[in-house]
């Protein structure tokens, strides 16, 4: 079923002697072909929104370096401005939204069936990402995952500790807990037209999953990422998952069993051998390396590269970064990751 695609293989618990490879971000400022296609587009929403644009800097770096997948070209805050919110990038800042905090403010929100009218375009990017991209290439959907998600809109922009989200969900727990809902409830029916258009796997994007401790990681990191997966799965029997709990530490360890995710991607703050033994033991891994390497490069990449290579080789890998890459990164030093992984 799993087909010929490296991918697919190792996230259906295959082995392999070289792990397949893709990097997080891997379209973005760091290329030039993609600054010059975000130019065309004007703006990074326009580009998210323009399928015959946003196909074309998904297609980049496989076109550049052969990765083993593609990830489609969005964003995770697409699913608040779908649900009603404001959105916003500002210039070497990032991105702003309309705030949550109050019962009123949520009930601007629409209901999450009729977020498609504004997603529509994303699909419609699968569609001819499914034409286009070489036959042993697969393509990854996602979304944020509802915490995550909800820290964003809750605070109206990226915040360093989450602080107003946990504010909120510590004062009214009943609305973080609508909001959290509402957005999962958005999220299975996005990533399942994603499916349907063409996408193969998915990932969950819980980047800021580290800052939930204790009985909140389980009931608002872990739980989410459960119910989405088996809605998923019902809908669509077998399509993989990937789940980034990023920074959950020791929580990575039985996180995939008791989401049934199919694939756990490890930032670059856990050791790859405690992981290899306590995370791949229950199923494929992906990531570790520090993004930093991709703007330093030289022997310490390399040796880095062959540690998580060696580390993770007796069992399903796949090959990525701990976070994304960065703007200031040399494109260069990718290609010497790739071989690296490669070549040995
Ligand atoms: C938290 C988060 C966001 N977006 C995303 C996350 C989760 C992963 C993570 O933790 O990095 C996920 C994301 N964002 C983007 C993708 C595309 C696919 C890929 O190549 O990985 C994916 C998977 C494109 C993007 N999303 C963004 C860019 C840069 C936009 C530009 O061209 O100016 C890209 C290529 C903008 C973005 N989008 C977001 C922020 C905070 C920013 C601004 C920070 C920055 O400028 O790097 C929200």
């Amino acid at each position: 079923m799993a087909g010929q695609k490296k991918l697919l293989r190792a996230l259906a618990g295959e082995k392999q002697d070289v792990p397949p490879i893709w990097m997080m971000r891997q379209a973005g400022r760091y290329l030039p072909e993609y600054r010059a296609t975000r130019a065309e587009a004007g703006d990074f929403l326009s580009l998210c929104y323009n399928p015959e644009l946003a196909a074309e800097v998904t297609l980049q770096p496989i076109r550049r370096y052969g990765f083993d997948a593609a990830i489609l070209f969005a964003d995770i805050l697409l699913i608040p401005q779908a649900l009603g919110a404001d959105l916003w990038f500002v210039t070497g800042e990032g991105p702003r939204l309309s705030t949550i905090t109050t019962e009123s403010d949520f009930a601007k929100l629409g209901p999450a069936c009729d977020i498609h009218e504004t997603l529509n375009p994303i699909y419609e990017t699968v569609r001819i990402l499914s034409r286009e991209l070489p036959a042993e290439t697969p393509l990854i959907g996602f979304a944020g995952a509802p915490w995550t998600v909800a820290t964003y809109m809750i605070a109206g922009r990226g915040t360093p500790d989450q602080g107003p989200a946990h504010a909120l969900r510590e004062e009214n727990t009943a609305l973080f807990e609508a909001l959290l809902a509402r957005i999962t409830e958005a999220t299975i029916d996005y990533l399942s037209k994603q499916i349907e258009a063409g996408a193969e796997v998915v990932k969950i994007f819980d980047s800021w999953a580290g800052s939930l401790k204790g009985e909140a990681f389980q009931k608002y990191a872990l739980e989410p990422c459960r119910q989405i997966t088996a809605a998923l799965k019902e809908r669509h029997p077998g399509i993989p998952v990937i789940g980034f709990p990023r920074e959950a530490g020791g929580k990575y360890a039985g996180f995939a069993k008791a989401t049934g995710i199919d694939c756990v991607a490890l930032d670059n703050s856990v050791d790859p051998a405690w992981a290899a033994a306590h995370v791949q033991a229950d199923g494929c891994v992906q990531g570790n390396l520090a993004s930093r390497h991709m703007v330093t490069g030289g022997q310490d990449l390399v040796d880095e590269t062959r540690r998580i290579v060696e580390a993770f080789k007796n069992g399903p890998h796949i090959f990525n970064l701990g976070h994304g890459i960065t703007p200031d990164a040399n494109p260069d030093n990718v290609q010497l990751m790739i071989d690296t992984v490669r070549g040995g």
